[in-house]
Parts: structure tokens; C-alpha cells; sequence
């Protein structure tokens, strides 16, 4: 197997006496999709949030291309092609879909655009824009407010624009929430599609996605991780059963 991009040991943050991310260690191969699963509360968000730079961890450490970026900001981490889908709270709903796209490529260009001429240089940023609307079907919408934009059709766009940045892993937290059974459809038909762009970590409850999409899961309860494998090993899995997946069946 190859080296793995993402390497997280002995994670641990506390909120006083709780224990938020309690001695997590995993891995995370090119090329999968690495899927958290855990009931709510059980430290996901918080866990993502330190990968991402977001929150610092007390103690452990985090790799990423086997460079330590346990106290790197979390502008160096996306530079370094590392990035976190924010929730819709994030986009500019007055923008269209195109212009919340162009200025996410602009954060990650950054100086590099001061080199073309305005007109040359609002044009490429457009046609990456664009690129990254093409890459999750929005390329229809562009023109449209985001405010505008159907709830599924906001995750899309969500998903653009984290897609603008380029990143080598993307950090997805609940990229289904709230949608329904077709746009959840359509979502997970798209990260399908783009697993062989992009390496993934993801965060859902949404059991049926994770069993259709991601190659291991990791379950963590009460900070901590309890299990790891394939779906087919985690839905075998007695002590994830009763801690996890039997909650959901009751
Ligand atoms: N800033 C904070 N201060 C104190 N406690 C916090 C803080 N942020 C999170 N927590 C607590 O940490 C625990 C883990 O929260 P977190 O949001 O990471 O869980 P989660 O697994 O993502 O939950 P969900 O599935 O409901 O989104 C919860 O008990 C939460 O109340």
C-alpha cells in the first residue's frame, strides 16, 4: 500500500473535563474515501476541525505528505492542497454561483493574478471558475444567485468551491445534510466521480452513502475511535452494532 497522504497519532483535546478527541490515531491512503462515522456529539466535527487547522489539538501530532503540520494555520494547510468544505453559512448568497467560485480561486492564486492584465486575468479566473462548476454539474446555474440556488444545489456549489482550491484531500462535514433523497442521489453519484481526482475524508450520517462510498470507516464514540475497516467489516463489527449502528436501527 502506498505511503499514507494523511497521518493523524495520539489526538487528543480536551473541553475542561471533557474529552473531546481522545488518543485518535488513523490513517488516510491516496486515493480513498475515508468515512467517520459516529453518533452525534461523539467528536467528529471537533476532529476534522484540528486536521483542518481550525483548532489546535493538545497533544498528538498530524502528517500530511509526510510533512508535520500539527501547528501549521489553516491558509498553509490549503496551499499545501489540504481542504476543509465549509457549510453553507460560507457562501455569499447576494454572489452568483460563478463569482462565489471566482473567489475562492483568487484566495488560492492569490498574487499570481497581479501578473495578467485586468481584463486577461478576470477571464482565467472565470474559466476556472467555470471549470469547477463543470466538475460538480452547476455549470447551468452560474449566473445565478447562490442565494437563489436549491438546498442541493447549494451543497453543490459548496463542494465547487472547495474544489477551486485544488485540493490533494478534502475534508467533507455532513455534505448531505438536509437534502433529499435525489439530491442526496446526485451528491453521492458526484463524489463517486471524483475520488479518482481527489482523496476524501468524510463525516456522515448517512449510513447508506458511507457504505456506498467510502473504502474504510473509522467509528469513533465518545472521542475515541472504537473500530476501523471496510464497511463490510464495520457493519460485522459487534462493539459498532450496539455502540453505533444498532442506535440507528432502534
Ligand atoms: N467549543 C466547545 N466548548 C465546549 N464543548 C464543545 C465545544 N465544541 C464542541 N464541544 C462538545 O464536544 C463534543 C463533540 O462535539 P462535535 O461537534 O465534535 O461532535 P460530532 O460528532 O461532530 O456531533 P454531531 O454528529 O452531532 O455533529 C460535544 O459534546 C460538544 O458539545
Amino acid at each position: 500500500m502506498s505511503a499514507p497522504l494523511l497521518q493523524v497519532r495520539n489526538l487528543s483535546k480536551s473541553y475542561a473535563a471533557l474529552k473531546v478527541t481522545d488518543d485518535v490515531s488513523l490513517d488516510v491512503h491516496p486515493g480513498e474515501i475515508h468515512a467517520i462515522i459516529g453518533p452525534n456529539g461523539a467528536g467528529k466535527t471537533t476532529l476534522i476541525a484540528q486536521l483542518s487547522g481550525q483548532l489546535r489539538p493538545d497533544s498528538g501530532h498530524v502528517h500530511y505528505m509526510g510533512q508535520d503540520i500539527t501547528r501549521l494555520p489553516m491558509a498553509a494547510r490549503v496551499r499545501m492542497g489540504l481542504a476543509r468544505s465549509f457549510q453553507l453559512t460560507t457562501l455569499l448568497p447576494g454572489f452568483t454561483a460563478l463569482e462565489n467560485v471566482a473567489i475562492a480561486v483568487q484566495a488560492r492564486e492569490g498574487s499570481s493574478f497581479r501578473f495578467f492584465r485586468a481584463a486577461a486575468s478576470e477571464r482565467a479566473l472565470n474559466d476556472q471558475a467555470m471549470d469547477a462548476l463543470r466538475d460538480v454539474g452547476l455549470n447551468s446555474r452560474a449566473t445565478q444567485l447562490a442565494g437563489s440556488l436549491s438546498h442541493g444545489e447549494k451543497r453543490q456549489l459548496e463542494l465547487a468551491v472547495a474544489l477551486a482550491t485544488r485540493p490533494r484531500l478534502l475534508l467533507l462535514d455532513e455534505p448531505l445534510a438536509g437534502t433529499g433523497h435525489e439530491e442526496a442521489t446526485l451528491l453521492i453519484a458526484l463524489f463517486a466521480r471524483l475520488r479518482s481526482r481527489v482523496t476524501m475524508m468524510l463525516i456522515e450520517h448517512d449510513m447508506d452513502a458511507v457504505f456506498r462510498l467510502a473504502d474504510r470507516v473509522s467509528v469513533l464514540v465518545y472521542g475515541r475511535i472504537i473500530a476501523s475497516g471496510t464497511p463490510a467489516e464495520m457493519r460485522a463489527d459487534a462493539a459498532v452494532r450496539a455502540a453505533y449502528l444498532g442506535e440507528e436501527e432502534g
